[in-house]
């Protein structure tokens, strides 16, 4: 494979003002990837990537179906982790720290980093316990400060405005844009400070999808997202940094507006003027 940069860079990556957390020296990151290749089995899904993902920043993993981009994703909570077969190399590190180290427990891993998937899967209860759901399972008990959570992360979400006359009502009875949203607002509960998002949109309607896209963008601000995306056109909105997956390859990484306008590689040119994909 040609020589990939593992960092991402362009005008949006530089002029970030981020609160410093890790450094490789001339910026900072949140996540970083480092000689990755992922198998199921005696399958290569993903081959020696190494990236890093900047703090506040949205990242888009773009590539055609079966390139890795959500295998890739879930390295970052181990969502893979009891996937039969699954086995990887490399490291993933938050804030410096590697997550795979027998040390770390999934469970705090996952209240750091949330995930939200492609349908939108709120639990059969009301909206309100939705999003308490989160701290209960904490063992948190305080009602007031359940309900001053539960309101506050509703309100990130863009949601609580729809529905603050009544958190009593069944969740699955809201639009799948606004389960969308709750089920965001129930990530958000227990204060992440990275959100990955599995093609968070492809289920809903363009509306719900552009309400997703603003929140997705407003959210930038607090948390630092990754986003599995299969439409070019949200990647190129939304996010700073774009990389490019083919076949378990990493084949291009870096800022999304000179991704989507003046690729290095002949191939992301191919894929993103709808050529193969
Ligand atoms: N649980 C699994 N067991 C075995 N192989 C798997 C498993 N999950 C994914 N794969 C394989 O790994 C490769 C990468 O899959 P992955 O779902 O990460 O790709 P993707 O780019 O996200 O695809 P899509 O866009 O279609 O969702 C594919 O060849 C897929 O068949």
């Amino acid at each position: 494979m040609d020589e990939v940069s593992s960092k991402p860079s362009g005008p949006k990556a530089s002029k970030q003002k981020t609160k410093p957390k890790v450094t490789d020296g001339t910026k900072d990151y949140k996540l970083r990837a480092k000689n990755i290749d992922v198998f199921y089995g005696d399958f290569q899904a993903v081959y020696d990537i190494s990236l890093d993902i900047l703090e506040q920043s949205i990242t888009a993993f773009i590539g055609p179906s079966g390139c890795g981009k959500s295998t890739f994703l879930r390295l970052f909570n181990r969502m893979n982790d009891y996937i039969d077969g699954f086995k990887m190399n490399g490291s993933i590190l938050l804030e410096g720290q590697d997550i795979y180290e027998p040390s770390v427990k999934v469970e705090e891993l996952r209240k750091k980093i949330g995930m939200v998937f492609q349908k939108p899967n709120p639990f059969p209860k009301s909206i309100f316990e939705n999003v308490a759901y989160g701290l209960r399972i904490q063992g948190i008990k305080d009602k007031e400060f359940i309900e001053q959570r539960v309101i506050e992360s509703l309100k990130q979400a863009t949601l609580f405005d729809e529905v603050k006359d009544n958190l009593e009502k069944q969740a699955l009875s809201l639009s799948g844009g606004q389960q969308q949203r709750l089920c965001i607002a129930r990530t958000l509960a227990v204060k992440p400070s990275v959100l990955l998002m599995d093609e968070p949109t492809s289920a809903l309607d363009p509306i719900s999808t552009a309400k997703i896209e603003e929140l997705i963008f407003e959210l930038k601000k607090k948390y630092t997202i990754a986003i599995v995306t299969h439409n070019m056109q949200q990647a190129g909105r939304i996010s700073d940094n774009t990389a490019f997956l083919y076949m378990g390859k990493l084949i291009e990484y870096g800022d999304t507006q000179k991704i989507f306008t003046n690729p290095e590689k002949d191939r992301t040119q191919n894929y993103i003027t709808g050529r193969f994909g």
